[in-house]
Parts: C-alpha cells; sequence; structure tokens
C-alpha cells in the first residue's frame, strides 16, 4: 500500500494548491509545535465502507501519513500518534499482528524517507514487548535519523503513560543508587526532602525527546486519553473529533489548528501561571 506514487500524488495537484493557501493563512496565527493524536476509529470505518478491519488499518496508516506530510508544510515540528497501546495486547491476535505488520512496513517506508534526511522517527514505549525484528529495525532507525533537526515523528508502540512513568521512575532510581545517594533524605530543618525531583522523572520518560504537546487530537467522538500522553498533556488543547481515524484530512487539520488559534492566548497565559 505504500508506494512511492501515492506521496508524489499527495503533494501534486490543485489540492496540494488550496492546501498551500489555507496553510499559508494559518500562519499568520500561532502554528503549534508538537501535535499528538489518538487515531480512534479504524474498525468502525471498516464496518461503515463493509470492508474487513485489517484493511481498516491500512486506510488509517495511511491517515497517518497524510498527516505527516500536512504537518511537514504547515510547519509544525513533532507529530506524535498512538499506534498501539499495551492494553491492546488483549485483542484479537489477527489485529495485533496486522497492527505489527503495519509498525514493520512503516519502518520500512520512513527508512526509504529517511535518505531525505528530513524526518527524525522515535518509537516511544516498552520497546522489548516487540518481537526481535521490529525491535532491531526500529532501533537501527532511530539511530540512523538521531542527527535530522527538522521533523520529529514519534510512534507510541507498546506504550501507556503508567508504563512511562514506571520506567522512569525506575531509571531515576536507578541513577542515583549509581551516584550512591538514597531515594528519601533530611533536609537541614529535619524534613523530608525529595531526592527524585520531577526534572529526574522528565528525562527518563520515552517522550522526553519532544516537548510537550500543543494540540491532543482524538477522533472517534470519544472524550479519553485511554493512558496516552497523561503525564505530558496538562496544558495541551483537547481536541475530540465524530470523524473516524481514516477519514482525518487536511479540512480535519486545519479546523483543529484554527480552533487551537481561538483558544492559543488563554492557554499560554496558564501555563504562565503553572
Ligand atoms: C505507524 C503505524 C504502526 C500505524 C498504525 C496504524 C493504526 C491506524 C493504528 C491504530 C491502532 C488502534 C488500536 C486504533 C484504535 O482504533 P480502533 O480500530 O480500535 O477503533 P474502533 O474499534 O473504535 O473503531
Amino acid at each position: 500500500m505504500f508506494r512511492e506514487d501515492i506521496i508524489i500524488g499527495i503533494f501534486s495537484g490543485w489540492r496540494s494548491f488550496l492546501r498551500k493557501c489555507l496553510f499559508r493563512v494559518l500562519r499568520v496565527g500561532p502554528i503549534p509545535s508538537h501535535i499528538a493524536v489518538i487515531m480512534d476509529g479504524n474498525r468502525r470505518y471498516a464496518k461503515k465502507k463493509k470492508i474487513d478491519d485489517m484493511t481498516g488499518y491500512d486506510a488509517g496508516a495511511l491517515a497517518l501519513l497524510h498527516l505527516i506530510i500536512y504537518c511537514m508544510e504547515l510547519g509544525v515540528k513533532y507529530v506524535t500518534a498512538y499506534a498501539f497501546s499495551i492494553d491492546n495486547f488483549r485483542r484479537h491476535p489477527e489485529e495485533v499482528q496486522k497492527i505489527m505488520d503495519l509498525t514493520m512496513e512503516s519502518v520500512m517506508l520512513l527508512t526509504w524517507m529517511s535518505k531525505l534526511r528530513l524526518v527524525r522517527v522515535h518509537f516511544a514505549g516498552n520497546l522489548q514487548l516487540l518481537s526481535a525484528d521490529i525491535q532491531d529495525a526500529a532501533k537501527r532507525l532511530m539511530e540512523s535519523t538521531a542527527g535530522y533537526k527538522n521533523f520529529v515523528l514519534t510512534i507510541c508502540i507498546c506504550y501507556t503513560c503508567s508504563d512511562e512513568i514506571l520506567h522512569a521512575v525506575e531509571e531515576s532510581c536507578k541513577e542515583k543508587w549509581d551516584d550512591g545517594i538514597g531515594i528519601m533524605g533530611y533536609d537541614e530543618a529535619n524534613d523530608y526532602e525529595r531526592l527524585i525531583k520531577v526534572v529526574d522523572i522528565e528525562k527518563h520518560m520515552y517522550m522526553a525527546i519532544a516537548p510537550d504537546p500543543d494540540i491532543l487530537i482524538r477522533t472517534g467522538g470519544e472524550y479519553r486519553l485511554s493512558n496516552f500522553l497523561v503525564w505530558q498533556s496538562s496544558c495541551c488543547h483537547l481536541s475530540s473529533l465524530g470523524t473516524v481515524w481514516p477519514e482525518f484530512g487536511v479540512f480535519h487539520l486545519v479546523w483543529v489548528v484554527l480552533d487551537f488559534q481561538q483558544n492559543y492566548r488563554y492557554v499560554a497565559k496558564k501555563k504562565l501561571q503553572l
């Protein structure tokens, strides 16, 4: 499904012209630096179109590819997608396998795209839960693109924010232990002082590579975070869309960014008060 002609097609024609005009208008206002997405509604899309669920996921992966290209054009620097939660391992094995296959296909496509030296790819999550071949391919891709600064794509796979926090706490404790420092100590007032600080935890989060998201989009009409970037989204603009993920397109993106711009001043003020 991932063919070079799809990518070329997206860039060409009158649609590309219209998109450029819309993005020029959007750029008059503040552009989010980081957009995160929960790609919900792939199976509902499949049901609606009377196709099998697996083809629904293909359509979802293509919608993600479109979003990446639009965000690059618009000037968004970070895109983070929730591809697979640790809880998704409870799904039907065929479905789990399909998403793993798509991950492998995406790694191959992104490896091909990495020749353009445009995208830094990062996989966030408990990667040990992936099969050895996907782990290897993902690690190689992360290493080979680590120096690219223009655009950062993070694919959250085998991810939940609770697991991310546990991992970060563990790493912080190990670090203190290795430095010969206990976890709790006394300050001069004989009061407890925290030796593990928020900065220690944040340094070890899987998402440490990116700033906190400015916008978190969830498609499929749900209003839950489903354990996605819970730590990082205290000040971000949440956008829940009724549309199913494979139908997410450029007009949805424009709508979400306009909504973000309308609330920008308020959210910026709130961030300063934190
Ligand atoms: C790069 C990469 C690996 C891309 C992955 C492709 C992709 C679209 C993954 C979404 C995974 C997922 C479990 C979505 C939830 O939708 P759902 O199908 O459970 O939605 P629904 O049942 O509510 O309709």
